[in-house]
């Protein structure tokens, strides 16, 4: 299944680089987004960066800090010649995805995950495994894999796809698939890069099912393309793709993020109204309906070529009637209906769970005219009750590469370094996007 010569591949192979893509914010239509209903999320600046370089040996080492995980195989252990004979090629030659992560791949992929005890271990080693053993072939030289975050894991904001589109697009340019990124920042994208990006999108959706099983495919999509977009999943048996549309000129929405630190899971939580929509099919459909409904009448304000205050006005009743439907759904928090009563108490804007709830962030449409005093009151009292407020900004670049040949700083590519980041603030600083102009994009 290898697509590259062993000197191209050498050549693809021989220096450190570091892919990174954006979480998310889904800001109507999580969960509804499942069923195919339309939903509309912007990328975050908060990233996911990944080093990739060169191991002096025969192992395929992941060192993933964040979530404590260091763990390595030989290469020579990994079935590829019988995951070969599973996987079906596209028009381009290039390994197909499937509508579903293939049983037998899982199960050939088994012996190697066996002594990992942690359930988050094993799912990123999962994750990891599968994407390397259909993307990467037996040639490719043993590497290393980092894996360093400046989202909070968990939390609604979209860390494991933005994990997944990392280790995508870094897997996709190690086997050969994508070509390395080659357009700085402000450089509009030719067909071929979009096309790569379709390729990497793809792949980071099979991720998502390895993390949390039936993923919409909205949180990849974004990581993957940055900007903001109206997603819909084709949940028809048509097998026909997602439909997604950028929204261009996406307003000036000032946007509290705030994150409760409530530790939960998106696999449970969307198993969680799965479980309901089957026991109360009829009440559930008119539910999800009434959330893409929701979604459908956002994207109009938010498009409208007049956004003033009566659209900021109509968006924030949108953002409270969205929130109270998640609550009908079963996936808010107590700790995310306090962030609303501080944010109602101080009417600092309208307030909703984001992503997949159970705790984890929530977002506030923030008043145009909100009073800072009001604003500074809420932030302590939220503080008070540890929750974390975020000053991030939507909308920006998906996912992207920075190669060793563009950086005199080597030190970005030590290993040692990479994990030595002690938090988002140092690792931002290192990485940032903004903070380099060398950064590549597909
Ligand atoms: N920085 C990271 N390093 C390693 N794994 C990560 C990282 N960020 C996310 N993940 C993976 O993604 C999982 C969280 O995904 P999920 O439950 O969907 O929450 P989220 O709302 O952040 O997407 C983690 O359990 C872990 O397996
Ligand atoms: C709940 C859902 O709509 C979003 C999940 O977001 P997150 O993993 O909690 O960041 C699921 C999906 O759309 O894949
Ligand atoms: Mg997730």
């Amino acid at each position: 299944m290898t697509s590259s010569s062993p000197e191209k591949l050498a050549s693809s192979t021989q220096s450190p680089f570091i892919v990174s893509a954006p979480g998310k914010v889904i800001i109507f239509g999580e969960h509804s987004a499942v069923y195919g209903q339309p939903a509309i999320a912007a990328a975050l600046s908060l990233r996911c960066y990944l080093l990739v370089s060169p191991n002096d040996n025969d192992r395929i080492t992941l060192e993933f800090p964040d979530i404590k995980l260091n763990h390595s195989w030989n290469k020579h252990d990994i079935p590829f010649e019988a995951i070969k004979s599973l996987v079906k090629l596209d028009d381009k030659g290039r390994p197909k995805v499937t509508e579903e992560l293939v049983p037998e791949i899982s199960d050939k992929l088994s012996p190697l995950l066996e002594n990992i005890e942690s359930k988050m271990h094993h799912t990123a080693c999962f994750c990891f495994l599968y994407l390397y053993s259909n993307l990467v072939s037996q040639e490719t030289p043993g590497m290393k894999f980092v894996v360093r975050s400046t989202l909070p894991i968990g939390a609604g904001l979209g860390s494991s796809a933005s994990t997944s589109v990392c280790l995508a697009s870094a897997l996709a340019v190690l086997g050969n698939w994508v070509t390395k990124a080659s357009f700085s920042h402000d450089e509009p994208a030719t067909d071929k890069d979009a096309e790569e990006l379709e390729f990497i999108d793809q792949w980071s959706l099979i991720g998502e099912k390895c993390f949390h099983g039936n993923p919409s495919g909205i949180d990849n999509a974004v990581a993957t393309h940055g900007g903001a977009v109206m997603f819909q999943r084709n949940v028809g048996a048509d097998n026909q793709p997602s439909v997604r549309t950028n929204i261009r000129n996406f307003p000036e929405l000032k946007l509290l993020l705030t994150n409760t630190t409530v530790p939960r899971s998106t696999a449970k939580l969307v198993g969680g109204v799965g479980e309901l929509t089957k026991r109360y099919p009829t009440i559930f459909k008119d539910v999800l309906n009434s959330m893409g409904n929701l979604s459908v009448e956002a994207h109009d304000i938010m498009t409208t070529s007049k956004f003033g205050e009566l659209e900021q006005k109509k968006l924030q009743d949108l953002i409270n009637v969205n929130h109270g439907l998640l609550v009908a759904l079963g996936v808010s928090h107590p700790s995310l209906e306090q962030v609303k009563i501080i944010g109602d108490k101080f009417n600092i804007g309208a307030t909703k769970l984001t992503g997949a709830g159970g705790g984890g962030c929530a977002i506030t449409l923030v008043n145009a005219n909100v009073d800072e005093t009001e604003l500074k009151k809420a932030m302590d009292e939220f503080s008070q009750h540890g929750f974390e407020c975020f000053d991030t900004s939507l909308g920006g670049k998906g996912v992207g590469a920075l190669y060793s040949e563009d950086i005199s700083n080597a030190d970005l590519f030590s290993t040692e370094l990479f994990c030595g980041y002690r938090d988002r603030h140092e690792i931002e600083q290192a990485l940032g996007i903004a903070n380099n102009n060398e950064w590549r994009f597909w």
